[in-house]
């Protein structure tokens, strides 16, 4: 209809605290870029714009050849890895104002934000990319409380949440306070996946932010070209969070084939049913552990992207088939979603460690398995004392438990 909206027209601010959220954000940029034809310096290749959701245009004059900066800020307690992106090959993709050290949530950090939110038309909310542990978790809890307190309540918060060995728990639990959903993104489950899916014997953070960013790219796709199965931040919630405190969503992408393949024209291509079968089939396709043969969930989203994708293939054999190792509660409003964008994947311009195939599979699950985990995580911390946020975790993951119980009974399971 004209006059109506586009949902990638609807801005989002990318937040990336700490050395971890800045280089799984920079990583996922490099992605962004080539998905979206802009060079390394933010030039348009084609005479496609890039969607203002994610992109923020850099000039005024018609004439000039037209320039798209990330809408993202990049902060951290000290400058280390900001000088490093900002001498990386995309050092001229960003410009200056993007970046920000300061030790707490400073008036010219919440300056910067207000800045790039009053350039939006319609804006819609906030990604933030973080680590759970070290200096930058404090400032990201603050920044969290500001984001909810003051003027951007209602504006939703979608968080990529980098899952160290260690996490700070009063930061966890603040976190699950005020977020709207928490993506975990476990390290130790990530390096696994890039050993032992992608033949990578030491695979160290890049690897694993490579992973991550692929991950994100098919997360954010329908944000980014027009879609309707996850469109809006907003509709993430609805989608996937049955009740404001069961926001934890795992993620499964795949296929994950080691890159020694990218000539070998049989992996190219697969079809659906056979790309979803490790769905069926296996554990440890998740993005955070997960070794239980059943998935008991509470809401479940498949967003496929390919040109080739046919719908009839995703339809009766492979839902079947899925069902009979997921068991969804039935006491929820929330259920299952499947979503086909036709935009191919892409690949990382330098030293990929992927197979490109012509489509890829992200599974969004509200699991209750992995959110315990989760919970147990962080509950088994050796931090003795902010009792407060030990409760409060300790309250979600009895919320998820019930849910869990509930799921076996009614699949009489126990
Ligand atoms: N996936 C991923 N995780 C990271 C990366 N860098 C650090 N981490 C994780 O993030 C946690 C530390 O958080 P950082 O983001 O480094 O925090 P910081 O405050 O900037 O740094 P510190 O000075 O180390 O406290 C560790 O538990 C790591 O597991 C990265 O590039 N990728």
């Amino acid at each position: 209809m004209s006059g109506e909206i586009e949902n990638n027209e609807r801005e989002i601010l990318h937040l990336h605290v700490g050395s971890g959220g800045m280089e799984v954000g920079h990583s996922s940029w490099q992605l962004y870029s080539i998905e979206h034809h802009l060079d390394n310096d933010g030039y348009v290749l084609n005479e496609e714009k890039p969607p203002k959701s994610f992109f923020s245009s850099m000039n005024n004059d018609n004439n000039e050849r037209k320039k798209f900066r990330p809408r993202a800020l990049f902060i951290d307690t000290d400058c280390s890895t900001i000088d490093q992106i900002r001498t990386s090959d995309l050092k001229n993709f960003y410009a200056d104002h993007q970046f920000c050290v300061t030790s707490d949530c400073s008036e010219m950090l919440m300056n910067n934000i207000r800045k790039e939110i009053e350039i939006c038309d319609y804006f819609q909310g906030f990604i933030l990319s973080h680590s759970t542990f070290g200096k930058s978790s404090k400032l990201t809890s603050e920044l969290l409380n500001h984001l909810k307190n003051e003027e951007y309540s209602k504006m939703t918060i979608l968080t990529n949440s980098l899952i160290g060995p260690s996490i700070n728990i009063s930061h966890m639990s603040n976190l699950l306070e005020t977020a709207d959903i928490v993506i975990p993104m476990e390290n130790k489950t990530i390096s696994n996946l890039c050993k032992y899916r992608l033949d990578i014997s030491t695979p160290t953070y890049s690897n694993i932010n490579q992973l991550i960013s692929y991950c994100w790219s098919n997360l954010t796709c329908e944000l980014r070209f027009e879609g309707c199965a996850l469109g809006t931040l907003d509709e993430f919630s609805r989608v996937l969070v049955p009740h404001p405190p069961l926001k934890i969503i795992s993620t499964h992408l795949l296929p994950l084939i080691p890159r020694r393949f990218q000539d070998d024209i049989d992996f190219k291509s697969p079809s659906v049913y056979d790309m979803c079968l490790p769905f069926i089939s296996e554990a440890n396709t998740c993005f955070i552990h997960d070794n239980n043969p059943y998935k008991l969930v509470l809401s479940l989203c498949l967003l496929f992207r390919g040109e080739k994708i046919v719908p009839k293939e995703i339809g009766q054999k492979l839902i079947c088939d899925m069902k009979k190792s997921i068991r969804f509660s039935e006491r929820v409003p929330t259920g299952f979603r499947c979503g086909i964008n036709y935009h191919p994947p892409v690949q990382f311009r330098h030293q990929t460690d992927m197979t490109l195939t012509d489509k890829q599979v992200l599974m969004l699950t509200n699991q209750t398995t992995t959110s315990i985990y989760l919970c147990d995580l962080a509950l088994n911390q050796t931090e003795s004392e902010i009792n407060e946020a030990r409760n409060s975790i300790q309250d979600l993951k009895e919320f998820y438990a019930e849910y869990d119980k509930e799921i076996r009974q009614d699949y009489q399971m126990l």
